[in-house]
């Protein structure tokens, strides 16, 4: 029997993702052996808030490590949030399958009574450390007072009782892949809060000179959250951007056309650009691309670099 190895970060969500990635991968090739390994990461032990990891250009502190045992060979391929993967693999590495995505979108929960973003009150505290949230939330409600909020998701979820935070934004997916749905209490429209650049999908990054293991991940590869998740990321690659940044876009396919939304926002939230292409889904590289370009004419490279101080 052969045995691949598959490697991750050790947080409860990172495992969740994974051992749904391995039984998935078990279905599809019975006779093989997986094994998990779990790295722990810079993202991991870092007591630094993650804007100064990015602000000191330290793009890739949730996989790095990672992506070292690939190329030692320690593991055969890794699962990571395709969010916090940057745009570019390192040489000797590549994205081999993107599975499925789950739901893209942000969610909301609160305290009691405070459970719809569009109705809190003036002075409701919203915690999340994520620039691209601030941003948003900023521009839509200056009137609610955005706090930090770092920490995994039970930390974040176990704020909600602390009394220090009225509601928190979160990603759906991790709540869904770590069966707490249950959870949440509102899904915020994407004209609201527009999610991160592949959020709520899934990336197997393997050696690119491993047949093998290619072959094996790309078993469960999924062609449409492909052409979504390359246009969305060829949109931030375009800005130069990266998972820090306060940049947002979600790609929607339907009947072979696909719609890109992109959103760049200041940090202050008094300056939003927005806009939207689509085109043949086939073309999913350039409509991301273009929609970078036409961002950067309208201004975008000055937000970015604002919120990277
Ligand atoms: N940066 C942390 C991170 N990376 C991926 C997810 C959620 C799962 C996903 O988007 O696939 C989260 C947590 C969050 O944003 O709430």
């Amino acid at each position: 029997m052969r045995t691949v190895t598959v490697g991750t970060r050790g947080s409860a969500l990172a495992l969740a993702q994974t051992r749904w990635v391995v039984a998935r991968l078990k279905e599809e090739w019975p006779e093989t052996d997986f094994r998990i390994q779990t790295i722990s990461t810079k993202g991991d032990r870092s007591r630094e808030s993650l804007g100064t990891m990015a602000q000191k250009g330290d793009k890739g502190f949730w996989v790095k490590e990672i992506e070292d045992a690939l190329l030692q060979k320690q593991v055969d391929i890794a699962v990571h949030s395709l969010k916090d993967l940057p745009t570019a693999q390192p040489e000797g590495l590549e994205v081999s399958a993107i599975p499925k995505r789950v739901d893209a979108r942000d969610v909301l929960i609160g305290r009691e009574g405070m459970k719809k973003l569009a109705d809190l009150p003036a002075g409701a505290r919203i915690g999340t450390s994520s620039v691209r949230r601030k941003a948003f939330l900023r521009a839509y409600r200056p009137d609610l007072v955005v706090k930090d909020l770092r920490g995994n998701i039970d930390t974040r979820l176990a704020a909600i009782g602390g009394g220090e935070y009225d509601a928190i934004i979160l990603a759906a997916a991790g709540l869904i892949r770590t069966e707490q749905r249950h959870r949440i209490d509102e899904f915020v429209a994407t004209d609201i809060l527009l999610p991160a650049p592949g959020q709520g999908a899934l990336a197997l990054e393997t050696r690119a000179d491993d047949d093998l293991s290619i072959e094996v991940a790309y078993a469960i590869h999924d062609h449409m959250t492909d052409d979504r998740i390359t246009a969305e990321r060829e949109f931030l690659a375009g800005l130069g951007a990266g998972c820090m940044a306060p940049v947002g876009a979600h790609a929607t396919v339907k009947g072979g056309v696909l719609t890109l939304e992109g959103w760049v926002g200041g940090i202050d939230g008094r300056k939003v650009i927005r806009a939207e292409s689509s085109g043949d889904a086939t073309e999913c590289a350039d409509l991301g691309a273009e929609l970078a370009a036409d961002m950067l004419a309208q201004g975008a490279q000055e937000l970015i670099d604002a919120a990277h101080g």
